[in-house]
């Protein structure tokens, strides 16, 4: 048996001001609720986004596994209008798919050429809802790097990974469990590049795997209109306990020590890594 599942903690209605001083400096996951999040809990039905953006074009993961597993790749990407992504994600079984009846989608929204410098923003790709989604003023505006639209399928868990930013992410519609690991846990990972090959958290490969069982896990669950904290480096592991749309922000932290002192990836990587596209 590993070590006991540590809560990540909740605060309720609290102000940007108190994120700042005292949730932000200490580097640890929160579960932030009753934060202003704008109309979107209302607005963003299926049919509103479909009339306002169902004609964009969104590159998607689909695979027939749930758990999409990167070392295999058990999943391809596609193109679809938005309008048809979220038709097909609220439901499991499909009329018309790529793979199988049984299939599951993933968004992770991107730039308008994510091959060059160009990063998701919502404001820039989504114009036309942008304004629903009122972001918390948690970071000051120079350090933003990106805002991204992700939608999944109900039972979709993406693989533990962490991300060189900082991170609210905000569940705007759907459950979902998260689970984090404390950057220290870098060893009990089995990392290759910035992704756990641990695929089954809860029923890991003991034979091969057998560092996680030590690793300590952090864990909630988020309710429509929650947002979490995920500080920099902090893997994290996500299932959508029902169709989800949500929205995360990446900003830059600026806190160079961190990586000096503490730093298992390699100094060469930060630079780099902050450039490609992140999970
Ligand atoms: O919940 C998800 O869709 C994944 C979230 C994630 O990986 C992130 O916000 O960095
Ligand atoms: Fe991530």
């Amino acid at each position: 048996m590993g070590p006991s599942v540590v809560p990540i903690p909740t605060f309720s209605n609290i102000s940007a001001d108190y994120f700042r001083k005292h949730i932000y400096p200490q580097r640890f996951p929160a579960l932030l609720r009753d934060v202003d999040i704008g109309d979107c809990s209302k607005k963003w039905t299926a049919d509103y986004l479909a009339e306002k953006i169902g004609d964009n074009s969104v590159k998607v993961h689909v695979s027939i596994n749930p758990k999409m597993n990167f070392t295999e790749k058990n999943f391809v990407y596609k193109t679809l209008l938005f309008g048809e992504l979220l038709k097909r994600a609220q439901k499991v079984n499909q009329d018309l798919f790529f793979l199988s009846p049984k299939e599951f989608y993933y968004l992770r929204s991107l730039g308008a050429d994510p091959r060059g410098r160009d990063v998701a923003d919502i404001k820039k790709q989504f114009p036309s809802i942008a304004e629903d989604i009122h972001i918390p003023d948690f970071f000051l505006k120079e350090d933003f790097f990106s805002s991204v639209f992700r939608i999944g399928s109900p039972g979709v868990q993406l693989w533990t990974h962490y991300d060189v930013m900082d991170n609210i992410l905000i569940q705007v519609k759907g459950r979902k469990r998260m689970v984090l690991y404390n950057p220290d846990e870098a060893l009990n990972m089995y990392l290759i590049g910035d992704k756990s090959q641990v695929l089954d958290i809860d029923d890991p490969d003991v034979e091969r795997f057998p560092k996680f069982l030590s690793a300590q896990r952090h864990e909630c669950i988020m309710e429509p209109g929650d947002i979490i904290f995920i500080p920099a480096l902090w893997f994290h592991n996500t299932l959508a306990l029902e169709f989800g749309i949500a929205v995360n922000i990446f900003w830059r932290h600026l806190n160079y020590q961190f990586y000096d002192k503490n730093d298992p990836y390699g100094n060469k990587d930060l630079i780099p890594a902050s450039r490609v596209r992140m999970l």
